[in-house]
């Protein structure tokens, strides 16, 4: 059977026409829900490289099924082949069905969450995508990510909503996420919000740093 990894190793779509803004935090820091609210305001197609992930260990007949489950229970990095690819093919889909419909400089708008977690992630989707416009770096407390994390774990439904799984991630976070940020950092693109504030306040202070990239 075909991977998912095989074949185009372009993406089918022009570059100059989208606008790409990462949005990075450790676990529970407020991500997805800073993301929903942003789509809100600006139209933006929210992709999450976790959701895109776990779709495809739960799509039947996928090669690599096993292999995403047993990365995300143990917070590990997925290869970037695999991540990449899925975020490539949810891109051009979306800018296929969308066709500029909430795009109002006609640029295909993605928010990009959880994604890159690692240096090599970073290089290649800047060599074979795009370079983002802007980073959001989402920062709570530890604890307070731990509180909010076990919490939604009673209703998520997700393998990795427990201690065990979150010790290891936020050691993935400290190993492999922060030198990214710093990468993003170097170049001038990050913003970093205290995400120990209100769902409300954290909204305001990213929906500011958008206005000014899509103006
Ligand atoms: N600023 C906030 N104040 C209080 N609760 C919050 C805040 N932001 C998010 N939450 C809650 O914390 C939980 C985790 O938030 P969310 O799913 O957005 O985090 P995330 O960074 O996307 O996490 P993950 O990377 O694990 O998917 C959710 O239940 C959400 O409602
Ligand atoms: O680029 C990525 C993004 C995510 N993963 C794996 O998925 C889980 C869950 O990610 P969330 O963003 O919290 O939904 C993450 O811990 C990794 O195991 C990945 O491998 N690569």
């Amino acid at each position: 059977m075909a991977s998912i990894i095989d074949g185009v190793k372009k993406p089918t779509f022009d570059a100059s026409k989208v606008t790409v803004i990462y949005v990075l935090g450790g676990p529970g820091a407020g991500k997805g829900t800073q993301c929903g609210r942003l789509v809100e305001d600006f139209g933006f197609s929210h992709l999450s490289a976790g959701d895109l992930l776990r779709a495809e260990q739960n799509r039947e007949g996928s090669q690599y099924g096993n292999q995403i489950r047993t990365c995300i229970r143990e917070g590990t990095i997925v290869p970037q082949e695999i991540t990449i690819k899925l975020l490539e093919m949810a891109m051009s889909a979306e800018l296929k069905t969308r066709s500029g419909r909430g795009w109002t400089d006609g640029k295909g708008r993605f928010l990009i969450d959880g994604f890159p977690r690692k240096m090599d992630q970073a290089l290649t989707f800047e060599e074979t995508v795009c370079a983002p416009s802007q980073v959001l770096v989402f920062e709570a407390d530890e604890e307070v990510m731990i509180r909010r994390i076990l919490e939604r774990g009673k209703t998520s439904g997700r393998e990795d909503d427990n201690i065990e799984s979150l010790k290891k991630r936020f050691q993935t976070d400290k190993e492999l996420v922060q030198p990214v940020i710093k990468y993003l950092e170097n170049k001038g693109k990050v913003l970093k919000i205290n995400s120990n504030q209100s769902i409300e306040q954290c909204h305001k202070e990213a929906s500011e740093a958008i206005h000014k990239v899509l103006v």
